[in-house]
């Protein structure tokens, strides 16, 4: 059955309908992997926004137990140039499953270079191709954390004795990121974004780490400075809206990207090393390089494309971030190390605390 894909500004794609056939409106992105669309479907990173997949054929390996980034598809839905669907562990059925909506036989090259020379724009799935909209999601709400965020704290044992214990404030954090520090050997609570720091510090952290999510990171301005007290004395990690929102609790500004970096193969130099590391990556916002007081923070990872910032370490409390997802999926491994890096800080400040 035709389908469209009408953007604010008017212009229509038409394709067909796949999944489940429903009017859907969202911030239209594109990501560039040639694999891994299942992760991204689950990354919750893109709630509120509908994907376009720019490799030409999407679906041709199925959809894979145990692959989801979390429960579900996260994103309100997704345009490709062709599907393969069939069978049972198909994608069309598996979106259909979960109510989520898309279209194929799209021109997703045109779609692409749209984005790319306009910048970032919502858009709407739709039988009819001029339909009425009745208003937009917004971006700069906090709702879209709060859609994808756990309810009430989630505790995942070490798979070894005496583990350094995690706190991950779950912004919609993806299950690689989880899996990684249960790997380093520590257990982990996920609590919702929403707890006072109170009640993070009451958990006895040995190690804070503030997750990827959706939506404009200013979304979580009023709550940045809450979290001041408690990464000044608790090592830190922040992973890509994680490491926005560090930033921005440490005065730094953050902008929209003109259309984003999306996919497995950015280049990220490592400024202390020169060492450069393809990475993945899924974010539509970023760190302003002159807002940054490099008293304060130092910049360790910049995009080797456009020379953005990819990466920060503050002088003097024990926080870094990165912009880009060390944990992958999908994507390569290069910057994998980071979360040993992380682990070994949590494992000497914690012998600290414990011996003195
Ligand atoms: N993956 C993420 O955490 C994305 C962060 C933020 N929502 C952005 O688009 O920039």
């Amino acid at each position: 059955m035709d389908a469209y894909l009408v953007f604010e500004d008017g212009e229509t794609f038409s394709g067909q309908w796949i999944g489940s056939p429903k009017e859907t409106l969202g911030e239209v992105v594109f990501t560039t992997g040639m694999t891994g669309y299942q992760e991204v479907m689950t990354d919750p990173s893109y709630a509120g926004q509908i994907v376009t997949f720019t490799y030409p054929l999407i679906g041709n390996y199925g959809t894979v137990m145990g692959e989801s980034e979390s429960d579900a598809p996260t994103c309100t839905g997704v345009v490709v140039s062709e599907l393969f669907g069939g069978g049972e562990n198909g994608l069309a059925v598996w979106l259909d499953r979960h109510g989520v909506p898309g279209l194929s036989g799209v021109d997703t090259r045109a779609v692409v270079r749209k984005i790319r020379s306009q910048g970032a724009m919502r858009g709407m799935f739709s039988s009819n191709p001029r339909p009425t909209v009745t208003g937009w999601p917004d971006p700069l709400s906090a709702e879209w954390v709060d859609s994808v965020s756990v309810r009430t704290p989630v505790f995942h044992p070490a798979k070894v004795s005496d583990a350094s214990h995690i706190v991950l404030i779950d912004f919609g954090y993806k299950r690689s990121i989880l899996q990684s520090l249960i790997e380093g050997g520590c257990q982990v609570t996920v609590v919702p974004w929403f707890w006072p720091p109170q009640k993070i510090e009451s958990l006895d952290p040995d190690g804070l780490l503030f997750s990827n999510g959706p939506g404009d990171p200013k979304a979580m301005l009023p709550w940045v400075s809450g979290w001041v007290p408690l990464v000044q004395k608790i090592p830190t990690l922040g992973i890509c809206l994680g490491h926005q929102i560090l930033a921005l609790a440490f005065g730094a500004d953050t902008q929209r990207l003109p259309f984003g970096h999306r996919g497995s193969n950015h280049p990220v130099k490592e400024l202390a090393t020169e060492e450069v590391w393809m990475t993945s990556q899924n974010h539509g916002y970023a760190v302003c390089s002159d807002s940054l007081d490099l008293a304060v923070w130092e910049l360790t990872h910049s995009h080797v494309n456009d020379g953005s910032v990819e990466g920060l370490a503050h002088r003097q409390y024990p926080i870094f971030t990165a912009q880009f997802h060390p944990e992958a999926h999908p994507g390569p491994e290069d910057a994998a190390g980071l979360f040993q890096r992380f682990i070994d800080r949590v494992n000497a400040a914690k012998e600290v605390k414990v011996y003195g």
